[in-house]
Protein backbone atom coordinates (compact mmCIF):
# COMPACT_ATOMS: atom_id res chain seq x y z
CA UNK A 1 0.00 0.00 0.00
CA UNK A 2 1.48 3.67 -0.61
CA UNK A 3 2.74 5.03 1.99
CA UNK A 4 0.22 8.31 2.76
CA UNK A 5 -2.96 5.61 2.19
CA UNK A 6 -1.81 4.30 5.51
CA UNK A 7 -3.12 5.14 9.02
CA UNK A 8 -1.21 6.99 11.13
CA UNK A 9 1.15 5.00 14.14
CA UNK A 10 3.52 7.88 15.33
CA UNK A 11 2.33 11.70 15.12
CA UNK A 12 4.97 14.14 16.80
CA UNK A 13 3.04 17.78 17.27
CA UNK A 14 5.31 20.10 17.90
CA UNK A 15 7.83 18.60 20.25
CA UNK A 16 10.63 20.17 21.68
CA UNK A 17 13.45 18.92 24.11
CA UNK A 18 15.46 21.28 25.89
CA UNK A 19 18.34 20.01 28.67
CA UNK A 20 18.92 23.04 30.99
CA UNK A 21 19.19 25.70 28.67
CA UNK A 22 20.15 23.81 25.74
CA UNK A 23 17.75 23.32 22.79
CA UNK A 24 18.30 19.71 21.49
CA UNK A 25 14.70 19.19 19.46
CA UNK A 26 12.92 22.16 18.10
CA UNK A 27 9.44 21.65 17.66
CA UNK A 28 9.06 18.92 15.59
CA UNK A 29 6.48 18.16 13.76
CA UNK A 30 5.92 14.72 11.59
CA UNK A 31 3.96 11.56 11.14
CA UNK A 32 5.40 7.91 10.74
CA UNK A 33 2.39 5.77 9.14
CA UNK A 34 1.46 2.10 10.12
CA UNK A 35 3.87 -0.47 8.74
CA UNK A 36 6.56 2.19 7.73
CA UNK A 37 10.26 1.55 7.92
CA UNK A 38 11.07 5.17 8.50
CA UNK A 39 15.29 5.99 9.20
CA UNK A 40 16.28 8.67 10.83
CA UNK A 41 19.50 10.56 9.64
CA UNK A 42 21.42 13.54 10.88
CA UNK A 43 24.64 15.17 12.10
CA UNK A 44 26.24 13.38 14.81
CA UNK A 45 24.65 14.65 17.90
CA UNK A 46 21.70 15.96 16.71
CA UNK A 47 19.25 14.97 18.74
CA UNK A 48 18.24 11.15 17.08
CA UNK A 49 18.70 9.38 20.01
CA UNK A 50 17.07 12.08 22.27
CA UNK A 51 14.07 11.64 19.84
CA UNK A 52 13.79 7.81 20.85
CA UNK A 53 14.46 8.61 24.70
CA UNK A 54 10.88 11.39 24.76
CA UNK A 55 9.05 8.52 22.68
CA UNK A 56 9.85 6.23 25.16
CA UNK A 57 9.45 8.07 28.21
CA UNK A 58 12.64 7.57 29.26
CA UNK A 59 12.92 11.30 28.72
CA UNK A 60 10.22 14.26 29.63
CA UNK A 61 9.61 16.18 26.56
CA UNK A 62 9.75 19.68 27.72
CA UNK A 63 6.99 21.03 25.16
CA UNK A 64 4.42 19.35 22.97
CA UNK A 65 3.55 15.61 22.21
CA UNK A 66 4.40 11.89 20.84
CA UNK A 67 0.95 10.22 19.48
CA UNK A 68 1.19 6.44 19.72
CA UNK A 69 -2.49 4.90 17.73
CA UNK A 70 -3.38 8.48 18.50
CA UNK A 71 -3.23 8.26 22.21
CA UNK A 72 0.00 9.22 23.83
CA UNK A 73 2.90 7.35 23.67
CA UNK A 74 3.30 5.01 26.84
CA UNK A 75 5.46 1.86 26.78
CA UNK A 76 3.59 0.32 28.85
CA UNK A 77 0.30 0.18 26.54
CA UNK A 78 1.64 0.24 23.26
CA UNK A 79 3.74 -2.60 21.95
CA UNK A 80 6.87 -1.34 21.33
CA UNK A 81 10.40 -2.90 21.61
CA UNK A 82 13.66 -1.60 21.56
CA UNK A 83 17.48 -1.70 20.20
CA UNK A 84 19.45 0.50 22.04
CA UNK A 85 23.48 1.23 20.70
CA UNK A 86 25.19 -0.09 23.51
CA UNK A 87 24.67 -3.94 23.86
CA UNK A 88 22.34 -4.38 27.06
CA UNK A 89 21.96 -8.13 28.10
CA UNK A 90 20.96 -9.46 31.45
CA UNK A 91 24.30 -10.51 32.74
CA UNK A 92 22.70 -13.08 35.37
CA UNK A 93 20.33 -14.34 32.15
CA UNK A 94 22.05 -16.99 30.01
CA UNK A 95 21.38 -16.01 26.02
CA UNK A 96 18.57 -18.35 26.05
CA UNK A 97 16.85 -16.84 29.34
CA UNK A 98 17.62 -13.28 27.81
CA UNK A 99 15.83 -14.82 25.15
CA UNK A 100 12.82 -15.69 26.54
CA UNK A 101 13.13 -13.07 29.37
CA UNK A 102 10.21 -10.57 27.34
CA UNK A 103 8.42 -13.47 26.59
CA UNK A 104 7.69 -14.50 30.13
CA UNK A 105 6.89 -11.17 31.57
CA UNK A 106 3.96 -10.85 28.55
CA UNK A 107 2.89 -13.95 29.91
CA UNK A 108 2.93 -15.84 26.43
CA UNK A 109 2.10 -19.45 26.80
CA UNK A 110 5.81 -21.79 27.33
CA UNK A 111 5.15 -23.74 24.08
CA UNK A 112 5.04 -20.78 21.92
CA UNK A 113 7.72 -18.89 23.67
CA UNK A 114 9.76 -21.98 22.66
CA UNK A 115 8.84 -22.11 19.39
CA UNK A 116 9.98 -18.43 18.82
CA UNK A 117 13.19 -18.88 20.75
CA UNK A 118 14.45 -21.75 18.79
CA UNK A 119 13.67 -19.73 15.49
CA UNK A 120 15.32 -16.70 16.68
CA UNK A 121 18.50 -18.85 18.17
CA UNK A 122 18.54 -19.91 14.46
CA UNK A 123 18.07 -16.77 12.71
CA UNK A 124 20.42 -15.46 14.98
CA UNK A 125 23.24 -18.08 14.84
CA UNK A 126 23.40 -18.09 17.98
CA UNK A 127 23.23 -22.15 18.48
CA UNK A 128 26.78 -22.65 19.78
CA UNK A 129 26.06 -19.73 23.19
CA UNK A 130 22.42 -20.80 24.29
CA UNK A 131 24.18 -21.69 27.59
CA UNK A 132 26.58 -19.01 28.03
CA UNK A 133 26.25 -15.70 29.98
CA UNK A 134 26.68 -12.37 27.77
CA UNK A 135 30.08 -11.77 29.89
CA UNK A 136 31.54 -14.52 28.02
CA UNK A 137 30.55 -13.33 25.03
CA UNK A 138 31.94 -10.46 22.43
CA UNK A 139 29.96 -7.52 22.20
CA UNK A 140 28.71 -7.84 18.48
CA UNK A 141 26.92 -11.75 19.88
CA UNK A 142 25.82 -10.06 22.68
CA UNK A 143 23.88 -7.36 20.23
CA UNK A 144 22.64 -10.23 18.38
CA UNK A 145 20.98 -11.34 21.86
CA UNK A 146 19.61 -8.02 21.93
CA UNK A 147 17.85 -7.78 18.81
CA UNK A 148 16.48 -11.30 18.71
CA UNK A 149 15.22 -10.56 22.14
CA UNK A 150 13.16 -7.92 20.39
CA UNK A 151 12.32 -9.79 17.33
CA UNK A 152 11.11 -12.86 19.55
CA UNK A 153 8.58 -9.93 21.27
CA UNK A 154 6.92 -9.81 17.97
CA UNK A 155 6.63 -6.00 18.50
CA UNK A 156 4.26 -3.52 16.51
CA UNK A 157 6.52 -1.00 16.98
CA UNK A 158 10.01 -1.64 16.59
CA UNK A 159 12.94 1.16 17.67
CA UNK A 160 16.30 0.75 16.98
CA UNK A 161 19.17 3.27 17.51
CA UNK A 162 22.22 2.35 15.28
CA UNK A 163 21.58 -1.36 16.26
CA UNK A 164 24.24 -2.67 14.07
CA UNK A 165 26.81 0.25 14.85
CA UNK A 166 29.34 -2.71 16.58
CA UNK A 167 28.79 -5.29 14.08
CA UNK A 168 31.40 -6.72 11.29
CA UNK A 169 30.39 -5.71 7.83
CA UNK A 170 28.84 -9.43 6.93
CA UNK A 171 26.75 -9.80 10.14
CA UNK A 172 25.61 -6.48 9.55
CA UNK A 173 24.74 -6.61 5.57
CA UNK A 174 23.06 -10.37 6.90
CA UNK A 175 21.27 -8.66 10.13
CA UNK A 176 20.07 -5.59 7.18
CA UNK A 177 17.94 -8.22 5.30
CA UNK A 178 16.47 -10.15 8.12
CA UNK A 179 15.19 -6.52 9.72
CA UNK A 180 13.57 -5.92 6.40
CA UNK A 181 12.09 -10.06 6.38
CA UNK A 182 10.98 -9.64 10.16
CA UNK A 183 9.41 -6.07 9.23
CA UNK A 184 7.72 -7.75 6.10
CA UNK A 185 6.73 -10.95 8.15
CA UNK A 186 5.05 -9.36 11.12
CA UNK A 187 3.81 -6.05 9.51
CA UNK A 188 5.37 -4.07 12.23
CA UNK A 189 6.25 -0.22 12.32
CA UNK A 190 9.93 0.29 12.41
CA UNK A 191 11.88 3.58 13.25
CA UNK A 192 15.85 2.99 12.85
CA UNK A 193 18.48 5.22 13.67
CA UNK A 194 21.37 5.67 12.14
CA UNK A 195 24.89 7.50 10.92
CA UNK A 196 25.16 5.30 8.07
CA UNK A 197 23.90 6.75 4.77
CA UNK A 198 23.59 4.03 2.90
CA UNK A 199 22.37 1.87 5.33
CA UNK A 200 19.06 4.17 5.46
CA UNK A 201 18.96 3.81 1.53
CA UNK A 202 19.10 -0.21 1.74
CA UNK A 203 16.01 -0.10 4.40
CA UNK A 204 13.92 2.44 4.70
CA UNK A 205 10.94 3.34 2.82
CA UNK A 206 11.34 6.96 3.91
CA UNK A 207 14.05 8.82 5.39
CA UNK A 208 14.31 11.37 7.81
CA UNK A 209 16.83 14.01 7.39
CA UNK A 210 17.71 15.97 10.54
CA UNK A 211 19.23 19.28 10.83
CA UNK A 212 22.18 20.54 13.35
CA UNK A 213 21.32 20.52 16.47
CA UNK A 214 18.27 22.02 17.10
CA UNK A 215 17.10 19.08 15.36
CA UNK A 216 13.90 19.95 13.29
CA UNK A 217 13.47 17.82 10.26
CA UNK A 218 15.02 19.32 7.37
CA UNK A 219 13.47 16.98 4.75
CA UNK A 220 11.36 13.42 3.98
CA UNK A 221 12.60 11.01 1.35
CA UNK A 222 10.50 8.88 0.04
CA UNK A 223 13.36 5.73 -1.49
CA UNK A 224 11.13 4.35 -3.96
CA UNK A 225 13.18 1.28 -5.01
CA UNK A 226 11.95 -2.05 -4.34
CA UNK A 227 13.46 -4.56 -1.71
CA UNK A 228 16.33 -6.01 -1.63
CA UNK A 229 18.07 -3.41 -3.32
CA UNK A 230 20.87 -3.34 -4.92
CA UNK A 231 23.57 -0.99 -3.63
CA UNK A 232 25.23 -0.53 -7.26
CA UNK A 233 21.78 0.49 -8.95
CA UNK A 234 23.02 4.36 -10.28
CA UNK A 235 19.55 5.07 -8.53
CA UNK A 236 20.72 3.91 -5.18
CA UNK A 237 23.75 5.86 -5.29
CA UNK A 238 21.88 8.66 -6.50
CA UNK A 239 20.25 8.60 -3.21
CA UNK A 240 22.74 8.18 -1.06
CA UNK A 241 24.19 10.92 -2.77
CA UNK A 242 21.45 13.39 -2.31
CA UNK A 243 20.95 12.45 1.43
CA UNK A 244 24.77 12.52 1.99
CA UNK A 245 24.56 16.41 -0.02
CA UNK A 246 22.29 17.02 2.86
CA UNK A 247 23.89 16.51 5.93
CA UNK A 248 27.44 17.48 4.97
CA UNK A 249 28.96 19.64 7.94
CA UNK A 250 31.75 20.21 5.71
N1 LIG B 1 20.70 13.51 29.52
C1 LIG B 1 21.26 14.54 28.89
N2 LIG B 1 21.63 15.65 29.57
C2 LIG B 1 22.18 16.71 28.94
N3 LIG B 1 22.43 16.78 27.63
C3 LIG B 1 22.08 15.70 26.90
C4 LIG B 1 21.49 14.53 27.49
N4 LIG B 1 21.25 13.62 26.48
C5 LIG B 1 21.69 14.19 25.35
N5 LIG B 1 22.17 15.42 25.59
C6 LIG B 1 22.71 16.36 24.58
O1 LIG B 1 21.75 16.46 23.56
C7 LIG B 1 22.40 16.54 22.29
C8 LIG B 1 21.86 15.47 21.37
O2 LIG B 1 22.29 14.19 21.81
P1 LIG B 1 21.78 12.83 21.16
O3 LIG B 1 22.50 11.73 21.83
O4 LIG B 1 20.30 12.80 21.15
O5 LIG B 1 22.27 13.02 19.66
P2 LIG B 1 22.41 11.93 18.52
O6 LIG B 1 22.00 12.60 17.26
O7 LIG B 1 21.71 10.68 18.89
O8 LIG B 1 23.99 11.70 18.56
P3 LIG B 1 24.86 10.58 17.86
O9 LIG B 1 24.80 10.90 16.41
O10 LIG B 1 26.21 10.80 18.45
O11 LIG B 1 24.27 9.24 18.22
C9 LIG B 1 23.89 16.46 22.56
O12 LIG B 1 24.41 17.75 22.56
C10 LIG B 1 23.97 15.83 23.94
O13 LIG B 1 25.12 16.27 24.60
Amino acid sequence: MEIKERETKIKVENLTKKFGDLLVLDNMNFEIKKNEFVCVVGPTGCGKTTFLNCLTKIYDTTAGEIYIDNEPADPRKHNLSFVFQEPSALPWLTVKENLEYGLKIKRVPQDEIDRRVTKIIKLMGLQDVTDSYPRELSVSVEQRIIIGRSFAMQPDLLLMDEPYGQMDIKMRFYLEDEVIRLWKELGSTVVFITHNIEEAVYLAERVLILSNKPANVKEELIIDLPHPRDITDPKFIEYRNYITNKIKWW
